[in-house]
């Protein structure tokens, strides 16, 4: 599938936002993998300037198209082969101060206020890099990148969360370098990579460890595979929030009457307010589900979870938080009042402090889709 052969404009509402308003409506991203979100003409400019020479195009277009046929494949193990190229050419310090400045000049000009982007420091040592060197260029990339939209009139604040493979063996080493870069740009810790035989489990000492430092951390689980992996990133691992979670459907039971009833697991994840950082272009592309329309989103945004709405890897699924909403507009007719629900659930699950997160909420989400919703007044 391509997004676009997914859109169903059928459902949208009288008052449902038009994309000009999708587009500067203040949102909130929790969930964007760094190496994910690439400008395809920047891939070709740093496998030049690097000497990578294994991108399957050279021209920009081609190669922008290329990501999303390739991560098209209804399987998370395929979806993932494609990072090998992003990841080819994040090597050197410059690189990575490049890529990280644009996603967040990218992501400001898309009308998203605050961001937490993810990426795995572990890879990106092949050149000689050490772990801290990355850090500090990822940070000071999202530094430049937000004074540069800030020159430009977008204000956006950008975290960056760090990731551990789970296949690999470091998670206890990249828990502590986050806890190291703690209030230094860094405001987590994640694991990602191919779920099914890889449980969170395995990194077990990673999470008791950021537990006794009273920090933070999310974990990719119910993407690829069920509800086990949800069970256990929460109750095993102690994970605040789920990257995707979408199959917490699984545990859901729509009768043909209508009635609802939420399993122990998902009861638990509903009540104690777990954050699911829903990616559903991303889904649709790895199999998790067949349609935007078809999305678990629409319910569990019916039955208030707290679900958040993302973009996982806008390179790959050729998206933005704009067309993610778009779609999402079109297939359930979500309004003005949506969005803010769902921005306002993504602010109050971020990672900063809650006195931030508070004023982000107050005097920059609200104040925003307030001004958005008297539009019609002065038409
Ligand atoms: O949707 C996903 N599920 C699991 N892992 C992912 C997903 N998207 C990206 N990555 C993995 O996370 C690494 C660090 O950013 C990427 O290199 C990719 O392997
Ligand atoms: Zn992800």
């Amino acid at each position: 599938m391509t997004s676009e052969t997914h859109r169903n404009p059928t459902a949208r509402a009288a008052n449902s936002p038009t994309p000009e308003q999708i587009h500067r409506a203040p949102k909130v991203l929790l969930h964007d993998h760094l190496d994910g979100g690439l400008r395809p003409a920047t891939i070709v400019d740093l496998a030049r300037e690097t000497g990578y020479t294994q991108l399957p195009e050279t021209d920009p277009g081609k190669l922008g198209v290329w990501f999303r046929e390739a991560a098209d494949s209804g399987s998370l193990e395929r979806y993932l082969e494609t990072f090998s190229h992003t990841v080819g050419v994040m090597q050197t310090r410059d690189a990575l101060v490049r890529v990280a400045a644009e996603c967040a000049e990218d992501l400001a000009a898309d009308g998203v206020v605050y961001a937490e982007i993810r990426y795995a420091p572990e890879q990106h040592l092949e050149a000689g890099l050490t772990l801290e060197e990355v850090v500090e260029a990822v940070n000071e990339g999202f530094r430049e990148g937000e004074r540069r939209a800030q020159a430009s009139g977008h204000r956006i604040r950008v975290g960056a969360l760090l990731t551990a493979m789970r296949h690999a063996a470091r998670a206890l080493e990249i828990a502590e370098l986050a806890n190291r870069y703690r209030d230094l740009g860094v405001v987590g810790f994640d694991i990602a990579g191919a779920e099914a035989g890889y449980p969170p489990t395995r990194h077990l000492d990673a999470f008791e460890y950021l537990k006794r430092e009273n920090n933070h951390f999310t974990i990719h689980a119910g993407e690829a595979f069920g509800l086990p992996s949800i069970w256990q990133a929460l109750q095993w691992c102690g994970a605040d929030r789920l990257g995707h979670g979408v199959r917490i459907i699984d545990d859901i039971e729509v009768k043909d009457d209508g009635s609802v009833t939420l399993g122990r697991l998902a009861a638990y994840v509903r009540d104690k307010r777990v954050p699911l950082e829903l990616c559903p272009s991303s889904n649709l592309q790895t199999g998790a589900a067949s349609s935007y329309a078809d999305h678990p989103i629409g319910l569990l945004r019916k039955l208030q979870f707290r679900a958040t709405v993302n973009t996982d890897n806008r390179l790959m699924s050729g998206t933005s938080m704009s067309r993610e909403f778009e779609h999402l507009v079109d297939a359930f007719g979500y309004t003005l009042d949506d969005m803010q629900w769902f921005s306002v659930n993504a602010m109050k699950s971020a990672f900063i402090p809650f006195d931030e997160r508070l004023a982000m909420i107050n005097d920059v989400i609200k104040p925003g889709y307030a001004t958005l919703k008297s539009e019609w007044l002065f038409r």
